[in-house]
């Protein structure tokens, strides 16, 4: 399986369960890996076979520009199907964490993983 992986990508977002977090903008931290649905690239050298990581990175900032949830299971849930459904890849692991939102913890998030469902 080939995959395509994001580390390490910073974003501002309105994320959180307290009042507060509705109006301020936090800096979350996601790492990505995702399948692809082909290796062709890796013989033909040409963009249009390949899963165009930029494109991702795009579609991403724009969910955490125009979608606010409350808990990051919920964001990293909807990244996971974002990815799935419009990108077709057959399967992908989302992190999402914050820095420093707790005292005494650097960082704490989630993870999960989710593939094409059968049928
Ligand atoms: N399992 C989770 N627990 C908590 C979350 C979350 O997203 N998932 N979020 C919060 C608050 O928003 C937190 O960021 C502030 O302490 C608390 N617990």
């Amino acid at each position: 399986m080939d995959i395509i992986f994001l580390h390490d990508f910073k974003a501002k977002t309105l994320i959180g369960v307290y009042p507060w977090e509705r109006i301020v903008p936090q800096t979350i931290q996601l790492d990505l890996e995702i399948a692809l649905p082909s290796s062709r690239a890796c013989q033909t050298d040409d963009i249009h076979d390949a899963l165009d990581y930029a494109l991702i990175v795009d579609r991403i900032n724009n969910i955490l520009t125009n979608k606010h949830f409350s808990l990051l299971e919920a964001l990293a849930e909807h990244i996971a199907q974002t990815i799935l459904s419009e990108f077709h890849a057959p399967w992908v692991k989302v992190s999402v964490a914050k820095l420093g939102i707790i005292r005494g913890v650097k960082k704490l998030g989630v993870r999960i993983e989710r593939g094409q469902r059968r049928g």
